[in-house]
């Protein structure tokens, strides 16, 4: 059953009402972007028209305002995640940027020749690829742990790999392909007992599962704003403090400097010390109000309402008999999402004929290349759900596939 009043929840998304060639729109695209609900917007709004200045330098009350509002979203988003505090919340514009500070300002210091960095074969590309230049550029060498054929980590090959030569695990806490949702705890256990760091990518995670980063021990935990009825361009690098206290910036300027001679610079306190420049204070002010909003609805409540949204449509698409659905069957470690592939018809094909319905879903690779090359398919379709969607619209998913049977297979 699905306990959300979705009905509701609807009305505070107008994009939701939208029409194309009079069909209203079915988004179910939401692992790629969720859509932001009006306290969100007029949260921003009410920021740009009434508190608007910069940060961190100016004496006059705009600035102090602006200050306070950026800085208590740090506040805000410290609490939500379980961290000690600001200093272990650095905002950045997306997870990808998250992901890309942690490797250039961690990884190359710290890795060299002999080196190991444990990935899995899930990752996307936003942490793959990053460790995997850097370690080109370190010298250091990347392992992956081995994804079984229900699309499950095979965690005795991650016994395996991880040893007293890994130096960082990173890891997806839920597939954003398959939709396993990973023992991020476990591997962060396994990382520490061999001295190793843990990453956690969880960009698929935050927005909709509630994510204790001390109770998973994790020492980095990344996410993005607009994954979780937030706006784009701001993201979320957690870090334990201790951690991020040694590490060295790798982007410099205004707002992270404690004192700067002709020869020399220091650097300013946390989380200040990662977040050169002008922030993006909007995007806080935004991100503020969006955790705020789903806190009111209750993650534990969000969560269910996805599983139990993937639960109908990967059972309504293995019912079709000519579907291969990828990932585990639904159940405790497998979040709101499905990928897919209608036999005989290609995935972008399958998802035009979707869009003829205004069905907004996904067709390609998701940015997890390997994994589809691994999964033996060029792309596939993935529908993702969230807070505002039905079985209604699972429903429409499915009827639209006799369309892309006629047309194509
Ligand atoms: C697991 C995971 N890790 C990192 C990212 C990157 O998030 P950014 O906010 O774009 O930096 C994403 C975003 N995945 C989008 C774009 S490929 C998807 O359609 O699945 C993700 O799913």
């Amino acid at each position: 059953n699905l306990a959300l009043d979705v009905e509701a929840i609807r009305d505070e998304f107008p994009i939701l009402q939208r029409e194309f060639d009079g069909q209203q729109v079915v988004y179910l695209d939401n692992a790629a972007t969720t859509q932001t609900p009006d306290p969100v917007v007029d949260a921003m709004s009410d920021y740009y028209r009434e508190s608007n200045a910069n940060v961190h330098r100016g004496i006059h009350h705009l600035s102090q305002e602006a200050s306070e509002a950026y800085e208590t979203a740090h506040d805000r988003v410290a609490e939500f995640i379980g961290a000690d505090g600001r200093e272990e919340v650095i905002f950045t514009k997306n997870t990808t940027e998250s992901e890309n500070l942690l490797a250039y300002s961690w990884g190359l210091n710290e890795l060299g020749p002999g080196d190991e960095v444990v990935l899995t074969e899930m990752e996307h590309h936003a942490s793959l690829v990053t460790w995997q230049q850097i370690a080109k550029r370190t010298g250091a060498s990347v392992e992956y742990i081995r994804v079984d054929e229900d699309g499950r980590l095979d965690m005795d090959h991650a016994r395996e790999l991880i040893t007293d030569d890994t130096e960082i695990v990173s890891a997806v806490h839920i597939s954003n392909t398959l939709g396993t949702i990973n023992p991020v705890g476990e591997l962060t256990e396994l990382a520490h007992e061999h001295d190793a760091l843990s990453f956690i990518d969880g960009a698929q995670a935050v927005p909709n599962h509630p994510v204790d980063v001390k109770e998973i021990d994790a020492d980095f935990y990344a996410f993005s704003g607009h994954k979780m009825a937030g706006p784009t361009g701001i993201g979320v690098l957690y870090g334990k403090q201790e951690l991020l206290e040694a590490m060295e910036p790798y982007l410099y300027g205004g707002g992270m400097i404690r004192k700067v001679t002709f020869e020399e610079s220091t650097w300013g306190e946390l989380p200040w010390k990662f977040e050169p420049g002008t922030p993006p204070i909007a995007e806080a002010v935004g991100l503020h109000a969006a955790v705020d909003w789903l806190e009111e609805i209750g993650m534990e409540q969000i969560r269910d309402h996805e599983q139990e949204l993937a639960r109908y449509a990967y059972e309504q698409l293995e019912d079709e008999g000519d579907v291969e659905i990828y990932g585990p069957e639904p159940g405790e470690d497998r979040g709101g999402l499905v990928s897919f592939n209608l036999e005989g018809v290609h995935a972008h094909d399958l998802t035009s004929i979707m869009n003829d319905h205004t069905i907004a879903v996904r067709a390609g690779d998701h940015c997890t290349q390997p994994l589809h090359d691994k999964l033996g398919v060029p792309a596939s379709t993935r529908a993702s759900f969230y807070v505002y969607n039905t079985r209604d619209e699972v429903d429409k998913l499915v009827a639209a596939l006799d369309d892309a049977r006629q047309l194509f297979a």
